[in-house]
């Protein structure tokens, strides 16, 4: 007998498990007491309200930031025990597609996917350019390796960013907002191509988005989270199904419900009387 017990074989299926999860920033409480699982394999989609913490999420995960309280495991090792040696290589074995991460404008499409690979290994060149093609292959821009940055489309440069974050063949891939801006087929491109990366590279990707629609085409498990906590979780169709208020409001975006519009403020006319007296 091997000992092992059904949980501890359940927590070996789970590559971030995160437990009691506390974070503020100043007064501010972005999480209180917030469990979530990342299965392996999976593309798990975390949504939510706009300043909700979706990002700082991501940035927990990848030890960038640290909590008040609670644990994060990811891969069986305990973030926020790690120290910096520790950090760095775990960190090299999550890609990162962040709605801001820019090409390096100077360097080739090429160059751009190229450079992890210099930054991190000392492959020969041939076995260099033969990863690089291939990452470019699998996001359908081989043919686009010499175009400079400013050549090419909005759509052409996330995927060119995703082959970069993909490059060193990361166990998982986190991917905040990746949609923004993206006009309708090239998001519906970048959709299908999360899923294909995820399944053929046996990878698992955290996809955070607004965009309810192409997420839950994709995603195998949903979570919901608001004011500090999760709201809902679980596959597209149970989410679908779920008739709380604050969750309809969210999946069909609905502009009044539970979920405020205003970030917390004093009353309007407590503020306007203040003027001249204080910002
Ligand atoms: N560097 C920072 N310093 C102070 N507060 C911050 C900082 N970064 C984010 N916040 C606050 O933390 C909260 C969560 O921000 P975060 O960017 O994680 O939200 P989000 O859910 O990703 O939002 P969005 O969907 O609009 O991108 C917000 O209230 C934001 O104002």
């Amino acid at each position: 007998m091997s000992g092992e017990t059904d949980r501890d074989l359940a927590d070996q299926d789970l590559l971030v498990k995160i437990r009691g999860l506390h974070f503020s920033r100043g007064s501010r409480v972005i999480f209180e007491d917030l469990d979530l699982d990342i299965r392996r394999g999976s593309v798990t989609a975390v949504m939510g309200p706009s300043g909700t913490g979706k990002t700082t999420l991501l940035k927990l995960i990848t030890g960038q930031l640290h909590p008040d309280a609670g644990t994060i495991e990811v891969d069986g090792e305990d973030v926020l025990r790690l120290d910096k040696a520790g950090l760095y290589r775990l960190r090299r074995r999550m890609g990162m597609l962040f709605q801001s991460g820019a090409l390096l404008t100077d360097l080739s499409v090429f160059e751009n996917v190229a450079y992890p690979l210099r930054e991190h290994t000392d492959l020969s060149p041939s076995m260099l350019r033969k990863l690089v093609l291939l990452k470019l292959e699998a996001v359908g821009l081989r043919g686009a390796r010499d175009l400079m940055p400013s050549e090419l489309s909005g759509g052409m440069a996330r995927r060119v960013a995703l082959a970069r974050a993909i490059v060193l063949d990361p166990m998982m891939i986190l991917y905040d907002e990746p949609f923004t801006g993206q006009d309708p087929i090239s998001m519906g491109m970048l959709v299908t191509l999360i899923r294909q990366l995820n399944d053929a590279s046996r990878m698992t990707s955290i996809l955070v988005s607004h965009d309810v629609r192409e997420t839950t085409r994709i995603a195998d498990f949903l979570y919901l989270i608001s004011q500090g906590r999760v709201i809902a979780q679980g596959t597209p169709q149970e989410i679908a199904l779920d008739a709380s208020e604050s969750v309809r409001q969210f999946m069909d975006g609905l502009p009044d419900g539970p979920v405020h519009f205003h970030y917390p403020a004093p009353p309007l006319a407590e503020d306007l009387s203040a003027q001249g007296r204080k910002r």
